[in-house]
């Protein structure tokens, strides 16, 4: 099972995240385009034309600041609009959560040249980002989703662009509510050759506090 299209979905559902994330590829690729493009400046003053007219197209109803969409589930399930695992989103690249047997959680994607930091590699706060994800998906996974208080990295090796990576994460800790996860970047072609390495605390609230922070939140328990 995809935990990015859970089988419980119904069709309108499943109909209503295809076409979010049928908008979401093509905003990632006008992304690209855009910040990889030659084209004159005349051209590029057309375009803007064109992006404010698809900005007021899509200004129908915006959920509020705080509000879940209806086609997420959360905590700990697929978000469409996240900006790393998203895919309506055109920030995400995005990040494809799946599983392993021994607990581990396992991401891949490929970042492009709208996620650069040095020339020709991943921004250093875009590894970050994949990291701190993963390995709140490790959290999730071992039972007690949470939010991360504190995230250390150690960059090893430039993170390649249009190159498939593989990040990786696991609780390693349980201290009542506070999780300490390890993390990894790699490519998925060089699984063992980590490029960045993270250690992350990570906190789960109380069902009280979960509903104080996250309002919309149904059943914090
Ligand atoms: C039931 C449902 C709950 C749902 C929650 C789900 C959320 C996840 C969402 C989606 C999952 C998908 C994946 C996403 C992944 C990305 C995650 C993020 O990017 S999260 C955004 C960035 N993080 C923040 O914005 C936090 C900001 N911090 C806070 O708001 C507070 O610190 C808060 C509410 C988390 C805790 O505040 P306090 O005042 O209640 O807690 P205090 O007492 O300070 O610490 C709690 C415990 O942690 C220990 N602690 C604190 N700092 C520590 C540290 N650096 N190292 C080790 N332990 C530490 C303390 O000693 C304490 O432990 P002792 O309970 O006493 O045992």
């Amino acid at each position: 099972m995809s935990p990015l299209d859970p089988p419980s979905a119904t069709d309108a559902l499943h109909d209503r995240r295809t076409a979010i994330a049928a908008l979401g590829a093509d905003l990632r690729a006008l992304v690209e385009a855009a910040v990889r493009t030659g084209a004159p400046d005349e051209v590029l003053l057309l375009a803007a034309k064109e992006a404010q007219h698809l900005t007021a197209l899509l200004t129908v109803r915006p959920r509020g600041r705080a509000e879940v969409p209806e086609v997420d589930v959360f905590p700990g399930g697929i978000r469409m609009y996240s900006p790393v695992t998203g895919a309506g989103s055109p920030l995400a690249p995005p990040l494809q959560i799946e599983t392993v047997d021994d607990g581990a959680v396992v991401g891949t994607c490929t970042l492009g040249v709208a996620h650069e930091g040095p020339p020709g590699y991943g921004h250093g706060g875009v590894s970050a980002l994949l990291l701190d994800e993963v390995m709140g998906w490790a959290c999730s996974y071992a039972g007690q989703p949470g939010m991360t208080i504190e995230l250390n990295l150690s960059y090893k090796r430039p993170v390649v662009l249009e190159t498939p990576l593989r990040v990786t994460a696991r609780v390693t800790e349980r201290h009542g509510r506070t999780n300490l996860v390890h993390g990894t970047i790699a490519t998925t072609a060089a699984p063992r050759t980590v490029l960045v390495e993270a250690e992350a605390v990570f906190f789960a609230p109380a069902p009280d506090q979960a509903r104080a922070l996250f309002p919309s939140l149904r059943d914090p328990a």
